[in-house]
């Protein structure tokens, strides 16, 4: 929980939960609104794209075959206002946007888009103080329980134990590393009393000088269709660990964030993350 939550008495829904869906075109829009039609307790209320999508003005799970009557729409307030809950898997400034409109209309977040600078995250902090948002650079449960491990590995390894991070992903991602790396990097870092602001390396090149043991380094591979590896290496002397995830679906992260979605009913302000949705806090 990295918020002020206000909680709402959890209960069961009587009606199925209302999720509008941006970035409706993308490859987890589609594969968001695959899973809700899948759904027994979440439905699809509203889908958003960027203007110049070609999906614009066409219904949402066209690509499934069948009609759902949403039709994806570039109009936010539109899209969203039959929405209790807004999915955003699109582009930083995207989900800033959407999220100014959440507010304004009492609709909650799950924000799974990543790449978000420091600044970008205190707005969306203020956000939280108007609305519940669930955010996280990865919603599958496999890495959340991937983070916890590397919770306790590296309090156990922190010294004498140099820390690498490596993660691969298909050829169309743009930010770089992908912020699970990131939020691996952040979570070792802090078991170790290390700011990764200070401590984090991102490139090597030429003569670069031995390696500065407090470091955590980061290697970026990009390439086809790699779905999401991650793999965290302490190598020592005599021996090393490789901690690995690895994802084959994007349908993991779409599971996640309806977790996340069910959660939220429970919650009426504050910024929280799958630690909190899953329980392992
Ligand atoms: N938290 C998690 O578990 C996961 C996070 N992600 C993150 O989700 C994000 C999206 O990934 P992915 O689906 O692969 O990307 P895609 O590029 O396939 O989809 C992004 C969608 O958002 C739209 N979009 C682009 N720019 C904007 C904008 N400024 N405002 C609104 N919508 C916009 C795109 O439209 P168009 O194509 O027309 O530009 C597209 O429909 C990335 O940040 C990625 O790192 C991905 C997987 C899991
Ligand atoms: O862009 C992706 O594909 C992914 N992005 C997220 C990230 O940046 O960590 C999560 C997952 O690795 C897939």
């Amino acid at each position: 929980m990295t918020g002020t939550p206000s909680p709402a008495p959890a209960s069961t829904p009587s009606r199925p939960l209302r999720v509008a869906v941006a970035g409706a075109s993308g490859r987890m829009g589609r594969m968001l609104i695959e899973a809700l039609r899948a759904s027994d307790d979440c439905v699809l209320a509203g889908a958003l794209d960027v203007p110049s999508s070609p999906g614009i003005g066409s219904d949402a799970t066209a690509f499934l075959g069948h009609a759902s009557g949403v039709a994806i729409t570039a109009d936010i307030a539109a899209g969203l206002k039959n929405a209790d809950v807004l999915i955003d898997f699109t582009r930083p400034e995207g989900t800033l946007a959407h999220l100014a409109v959440c507010c304004e209309l009492g609709v909650k977040a799950v924000v799974g888009t990543t790449g978000f600078t420091d600044a970008q995250k205190a707005e969306i902090a203020v956000f939280a103080q108007r609305t519940a948002i669930v955010m996280a650079p990865n919603m599958s449960v496999g890495v959340n329980v991937t983070l916890k491990l590397l919770q306790m590995a590296a309090k156990a390894m922190a010294t004498g134990y140099d820390i690498e991070i490596i993660e691969a992903h298909h050829r169309h991602k743009v930010d770089a590393p992908s912020g699970t790396a990131l939020k691996m990097g952040e979570v070792i870092a802090e078991a170790m009393g290390r700011d990764l602001k200070e401590c984090g390396v991102y490139a090597r090149e030429g003569v670069t000088g031995e390696r500065d043991p407090s470091s955590i380094g980061f290697a970026t591979i990009r390439g086809g269709d790699i779905v999401g590896d991650h793999t965290v290496l302490f190598a020592g002397i005599g021996e090393r660990i490789e901690i690995t995830h690895k994802s084959s679906s994007r349908s993991t992260y779409a599971q996640g964030s309806l977790r996340a979605v069910r959660f939220l009913a429970g919650h009426k302000t504050g910024m929280f993350d799958m630690f909190d949705v899953l329980g392992l806090q």
